[in-house]
């Protein structure tokens, strides 16, 4: 029997950013793990015209929840959607939703955020300090809560090398700067921005990294715990390989490059692509709260759902995977062949740029206009460009994250939880895992139907042709123009012909002695 599954039976469990990538992992696997659960609130918004019982069902109708349907069928009656604006100071929740939390909840996930890396810092700092310190405060309310996990990022603390398990100071108080925002007007905070972020490569992992501070300050007499994933990609194993649901991170990019868009990024090859996959991720998460609500740590304990130092692979061996999926697994009206070129120098990446992305997006956008088409390729290709140089930051450096924590937790599971919540990434075979998170991003994101897969490869036959004929043509336009008007290049074409003609005579004439 699972301890860890039946800590969950019976509980009241409130997740935010349950909508979100990781918080939907996270409630499939509660559901399929206790479906003896009591309830999952959910803190939700309307979004893009979808009500709160909109969005609910169409999560709950997804791939994504299949299995959970099975072990838990009434799944639609255990989870309670409460109305939430969480940049809202207060949330905006309402009075009587606000009393039964107070007094239900028995464990928080808290996974919202504002991931972008561009927002504007007051936004930022309201969702991702503010809120939490928000929620803290309601978590001092509430009688039964016996454990607050608060997920962070490996990054909050990029600016240094080695990161270790503990909570870093901010040069500057997150209170300081929650008062402040209040008072000062956009133009100015956008102003001062780039000064509070000092060497954080943005406002993103800045903000990750005050919540965690406004987390210790906060903190008073509740069981609390920080976890820091690195880079979260699909699903490893459960509920199936794979499954991936937005474009953030690495799945932009493969997209990018499997569409033939993408085709060199400014990478170190040799740099740890410290990548996670969610369902581990979510393993530790709930494994981190029944420790912390069973064991009670004196004080706050953060975790690190990291790869790097356990199993390590870098940026090579998995652009080499990624390419070689691509062959087996094509995606289909590629743009051109995917192929990818990882430099860490400046020049060359410039000159990749210029060459493989901007170039043949232009003389795209002309063959549109020409055939009477709206030109749209240098638009998105400079889209693509923006992201890759916003994650660059990242694909070109390597940390070290420690995980004492996080390999203590895994000593203290029972082997039946060390089974049901793997959290142990040094069982991760990187290869296999790489061509179920290419085919999921085919399959999850792109919608690609696998029976297209024979069409797609002879359409890559048809780009290698065109790219052929195009490199010839090129050739030999160039060497016109060229002698045409330097001797130098005439000289050089006649010594290789009557190079040639030689070759061929003295070979002609050898093979006549031997008859
Ligand atoms: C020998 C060598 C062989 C080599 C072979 C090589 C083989 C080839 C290799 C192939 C690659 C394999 C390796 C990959 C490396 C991955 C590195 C990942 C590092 C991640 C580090 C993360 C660390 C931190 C982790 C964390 O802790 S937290 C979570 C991380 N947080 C994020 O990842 C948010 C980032 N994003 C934004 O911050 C915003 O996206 C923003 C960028 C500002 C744009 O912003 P904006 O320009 O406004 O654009 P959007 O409105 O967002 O989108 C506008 C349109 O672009 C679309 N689009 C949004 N995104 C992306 C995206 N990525 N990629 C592409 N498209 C995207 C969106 O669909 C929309 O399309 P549409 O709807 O218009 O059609
Ligand atoms: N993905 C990654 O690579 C990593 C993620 N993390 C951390 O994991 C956590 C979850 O990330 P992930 O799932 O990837 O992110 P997503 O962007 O997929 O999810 C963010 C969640 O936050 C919710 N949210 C955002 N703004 C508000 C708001 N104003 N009111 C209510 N809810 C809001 C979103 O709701 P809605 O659907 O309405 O927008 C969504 O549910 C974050 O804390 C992130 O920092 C850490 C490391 C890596």
């Amino acid at each position: 029997m699972s301890m860890i599954a039946a800590f969950y039976g019976g509980k009241s469990i409130l997740i935010t950013g349950a909508t979100g990538f990781l918080g939907k992992v996270l409630m499939e696997k509660l559901f399929r793990t206790s479906p003896d659960l009591k309830v999952i609130y959910i803190l939700v918004r309307p979004k893009a015209g979808q009500t709160l019982q909109q969005r609910v069902f169409q999560i709950l109708n997804s791939k994504l929840f299949e299995k959970v349907k099975e072990v838990c069928p009434n799944v639609h009656e255990k989870i309670r959607a409460i109305y939430a604006d969480l940049s809202q100071n207060d949330f905006g929740i309402s009075k009587e939703d606000m009393q039964e939390l107070l007094s239900c909840t028995n464990v928080i996930f808290h996974c919202a955020a504002t991931v972008r890396f561009d927002d504007t810092l007051r936004h930022a700092v309201q969702l991702n300090v503010t809120a939490t310190r928000q929620l803290l405060l309601m978590a001092s309310q509430m009688p039964k809560l016996e454990a607050f996990i608060h997920i962070s990022t490996a990054y909050s603390n990029c600016n240094l090398k080695h990161i270790d398990e503990v909570i870093y100071p901010c040069p500057v108080e997150p209170k300081k700067i929650i008062d402040s925002l209040e008072w000062l007007d956009d133009a100015i905070i956008e102003e001062i921005a780039p000064k509070l972020i000092r060497d954080w490569p943005n406002i993103y992992t800045y903000t990750k990294a005050l919540g965690e501070m406004v987390v210790q300050q906060e903190s008073r007499n509740l069981n609390i715990a920080i976890i820091r994933p690195s880079i979260v990609g699909a699903t490893w194993q459960e509920p199936f390989p794979g499954w991936v649901d937005n474009v953030n991170g690495p799945n932009g990019l493969i997209i990018a490059a499997g569409k033939g868009f993408l085709r060199a990024l400014k990478a170190t090859p040799k740099a740890v692509a410290d990548l996670i996959p969610v369902d581990t991720v979510v393993n530790l998460m709930l494994a981190v709260g029944w420790y912390t609500a069973v064991h009670r740590p004196k004080s706050t304990l953060v975790y690190h759902s990291t790869s790097g130092n356990l199993n390590p692979c870098n940026w090579h061996k998995m652009g080499v995977q990624v390419l070689a999926t691509f062959e087996k697994i094509p995606f289909e009206r590629a743009f051109r062949r995917p192929y990818a070129n990882f430099t860490s120098n400046n020049f060359t990446s410039q000159y990749w740029n210029a060459v493989s992305h901007r170039a043949p997006a232009i003389i795209y956008d002309c063959y549109l206009r020409l055939t009477g088409r709206k030109p749209r390729m240098t638009k998105l290709m400079n889209q693509i460009l923006r992201t890759a140089s916003m994650l660059e930051y990242f694909i070109n450096r390597s940390w070290e994250w420690s995980t004492y924590n996080t390999e203590m937790l895994m000593s203290e599971l029972s082997p039946e939880d060390q089974r049901v919540f793997n959290f142990d990434v040094r069982q991760l075979n990187w290869l296999e895992y790489i061509e179920n998170y290419v085919l999921g991003v085919k399959k999850y994101l792109l919608k690609e139907d696998m029976a297209g897969i024979p069409e797609a490869k002879q359409h890559l036959k048809r780009l290698r042709n065109i790219h052929y004929l195009f490199n010839t043509a090129l050739f030999l336009i160039v060497w016109r123009l060229l002698i045409a008007r330097s001797q130098m290049a005439r000289n050089v074409w006649f010594f290789i012909v009557s190079f040639c003609y030689k070759f061929l005579s003295y070979f002609r004439a050898s093979s006549t002695l031997k008859v």
